[in-house]
């Protein structure tokens, strides 16, 4: 059982199958055990993923900055909320309280965390797992894009093999809890 915290959007205005998979992702974490540690907000996926985690009995961790309480509606209902006073704490924080990372659908800040957490990782600064899911080919433009930079030498394969992409939730479960210790 680890704490694995979930990356993915806070847009209100989402296509449904957004938040189906999210939905799914949270109750597919606490089936089997896990801890959900999320940015702290109920709005779009980000809300979508902890209910769906509490509904199957699981257990979650909100951080939030205190400049996005009312903003992205605190999330009242989590086992544990912790309040930041930055963005950057925040991030900080989620990123100590978790073993693992998973990364969903999302905008800017969704990407701004997967990258922090994946560049943190480059530079051995962590070792913790991170798997995003690339559900219906979401991010295969940015993972195309990320070859051409490996190709030229921009990104070391190493770098680039940090992250393990996979298209479902199940595949990310299981590669998550591969590489768990
Ligand atoms: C000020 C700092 C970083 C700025 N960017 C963000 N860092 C971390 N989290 C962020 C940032 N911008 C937005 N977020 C949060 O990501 C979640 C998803 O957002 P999305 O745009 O819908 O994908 C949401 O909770 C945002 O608050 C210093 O490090």
């Amino acid at each position: 059982m680890a704490a694995v915290c979930v990356f993915c959007a806070s847009s209100r205005t989402l296509d449904q199958r957004w938040l189906d998979l999210a939905t799914e992702t949270g109750a597919e974490l606490a089936r089997r055990g896990h801890t959900v540690v999320s940015g702290g907000g109920c709005v779009g996926m980000m809300g979508a993923v902890v209910d769906g985690a509490r509904a199957a009995g699981g257990r979650t961790v909100g951080v939030i900055p205190q400049a996005l309480v009312d903003l992205e509606v605190a999330d009242l209902a989590s086992d544990e909320l912790l309040v930041t006073d930055s963005m950057a704490s925040r991030k900080t924080l989620m990123i100590d309280r978790s073993d693992a990372f998973l990364a969903l659908p999302g905008g800017l800040g969704t990407l701004d965390e997967l990258f922090e957490v994946w560049t943190t990782a480059t530079l051995a600064l962590h070792a913790k797992p991170m798997v995003l899911i690339d559900a219906d080919g979401f991010y295969r433009p940015l993972l195309d894009w990320l070859t051409t930079l490996t190709d030229q030498h921009f990104l070391k394969p190493a770098g680039r093999n940090l992250l393990t992409v996979v298209a479902t939730v199940p595949e990310a479960l299981k590669a998550l809890e591969s590489h768990l210790p």
